[in-house]
């Protein structure tokens, strides 16, 4: 039997499967990592914490599933997206990761729109975000001018960690989608935008497909993680590209929720020019020449993480969330904004942060926590809205990420998105599709779509329940409405935090 490994370098952890040519996971591992926040809106990781977190997964996975080595094939990545790795030229990161969810960048995405005005929108196909790559590359230049002098090359988290494994510099279509710096539709690192901001080409790695072969595994590397060298290593993915890949997203009239650190409704798209002004992002998909748009919520998993650690602490999930399923859809009046981190759809604001609106004494903790999934799935919402505006249908929805683990998130979303939604069977979020891309680049299928459809396994449907979509959609636009009324508090209360 042959196998091949799909690696996920998510936010909180990095996760290894090990999957055979009938798409059945054979073995999984994980290990976990730190995030700092040293300021209020910074989140930073340490790229070599992300290289030992794979080794060892990998490790891991290689001794407890006991299969012969010799047996896996090849393996791929999926990449929490965006985050900086700035290298110098030994290869070695010259600071920190800024990571996709530290929003300290505005003064640089306002210096972007100055000086591109509309040339940002028709080349990157986006609009200036704190999360992108580029107004990073700006804000280290700006404000740690030594580090950035030391600075050659930079690449995003996943890259790093396959260069490390592999000793190739490379970045794909679809990652480097998200860093500002790319033209979307020609695929080629723009000219224009690098010349506007005086950094040279070889800034830049050379692009390549998502299931490109970029090399082997360092001898020494393989040693450590239990593997032999002449594993096949391709380039992988964003990790919204490749979750969608692993949902079977790879034709038009798809879409997918995916609830993970940050939450994503995302549709595909096969056409190069489709248009959005902007509203939501536009990126190549991991699927050569194709693309997809997509909504992006920035604390989706990540408030129920916290609201879990705050208030539930050593407590599962399942644990804090038993009896949820018997609170009535609007948590009693009891309405939550997750914008713990600032939000980027429908509201790219760095500033704004989370509200409860309409606490009474009658609430409990489980209506507090129901209220959260809730104001997560309404945020969710407002990017099905977008599409739908937008003259998309969006009638059927995959969904996967943490979140498609409770089946009364998985029915909330039926009734908050009023369409179909549809779990995986042994959900795997983008590590599946990192798998898929290596099967497809080993050539055990002659397409994504061929191995699509003998990997994908669509599980347990929820239909939207009438009463139910009724008491949210009123609820809806009382939830649209609290950006609005807490803009200016929150705007007032940054100069208090930390
Ligand atoms: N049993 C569960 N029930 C509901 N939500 C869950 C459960 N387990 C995890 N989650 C949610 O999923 C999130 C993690 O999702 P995951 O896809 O693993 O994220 P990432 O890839 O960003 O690390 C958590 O923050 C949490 O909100
Ligand atoms: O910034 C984005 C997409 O634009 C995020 O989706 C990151 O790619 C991280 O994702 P998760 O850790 O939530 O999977």
């Amino acid at each position: 039997m042959s196998y091949v490994i799909g690696i996920d370098l998510g936010t909180s952890a990095v996760k290894a499967l090990l999957i055979d040519k009938e798409g059945v996971v054979r073995g999984e591992a994980s290990r976990a990592y730190p995030l700092f926040h040293e300021h209020s809106g910074w989140s930073e990781q340490k790229p070599d914490d992300w290289v030992e977190g794979t080794i060892e997964a990998l490790k891991e996975l290689s001794s407890s599933t006991g299969i012969n080595a010799a047996d896996i094939e090849g393996m791929s990545f999926s990449g929490q997206m965006h985050g900086l790795v700035l290298l110098d030229g030994e290869g070695n990161p010259v600071r920190n990761a800024i990571l996709w969810n530290d929003t300290r960048t505005t003064a640089q995405c306002r210096e972007i729109e100055r000086t591109l005005g509309d040339k940002l929108l028709g080349i990157t196909r986006n609009p200036a975000l704190e999360g992108f790559t580029l107004p990073k590359i700006l804000w280290v230049r700006q404000n740690e001018p030594q580090a950035f002098e030391q600075a050659k090359l930079f690449v995003l988290p996943k890259d790093y960690v396959r260069y490390r494994l592999t000793g190739e510099l490379h970045m794909d279509y679809s990652d480097a989608a998200g860093t500002l710096l790319l033209d979307v539709a020609g695929k080629q690192w723009s000219n224009d935008v690098l010349a506007a901001f005086d950094l040279p080409a070889s800034f830049c790695p050379a692009l390549v497909e998502s299931h490109g072969l970029v090399g082997t595994l360092l001898p020494a590397v393989a040693e450590r993680a239990g593997l032999q060298a002449s594993v096949k290593v391709f380039a992988g993915g964003a990790d919204n590209a490749c979750g969608a890949i692993g949902a079977g997203i790879l034709s038009e009239g798809l879409t997918l929720s995916s609830i993970g650190t940050s939450g994503v409704i995302l549709n595909y798209e096969n056409d190069k020019d489709a248009d959005f002004a902007g509203k939501v992002h536009f990126f190549n998909h991991g699927k050569e020449n194709a693309f997809y748009a997509m909504g992006v919520t920035l604390a989706a998993g990540y408030s129920l993480s916290w609201f879990k650690n705050t208030f539930a602490a050593g407590e599962s999930f399942n644990q804090m969330l038993e009896g949820v399923g018997e609170v009535k859809p609007g948590a009693g009046g009891l309405l939550f904004t997750p914008y713990l981190v600032g939000e980027r759809t429908p509201h790219a604001d760095a500033q704004i942060r989370a509200s409860f609106i309409g606490v009474d004494g009658s609430h409990t903790r489980i209506d507090f926590a129901r209220a959260v999934m809730e104001g997560i799935t309404f945020s969710l919402n407002e990017s099905v809205d977008l599409f739908r505006k937008a003259g998309k249908k969006i009638e059927t929805v995959i969904s996967i990420g943490g979140g498609a683990q409770n089946p009364v998130w998985l029915q909330m979303q039926a009734d908050i998105f009023n369409a179909t939604v549809v779990a995986l069977e042994n959900e795997q979020g983008p590590g599946l599709g990192a798998a898929m891309l290596a099967a497809y680049g080993c050539g055990w299928f002659p397409s994504l779509d061929a191995c699509a459809d003998q990997f994908v396994k669509r599980g347990a449907s929820y239909e939207p329940n009438a009463d139910a979509v009724e008491t949210y959609a009123g609820l809806f636009r009382i939830y649209q409405q609290v950006y609005e009324q807490t803009r200016g508090l929150n705007e007032a209360l940054a100069a208090y935090r930390n």
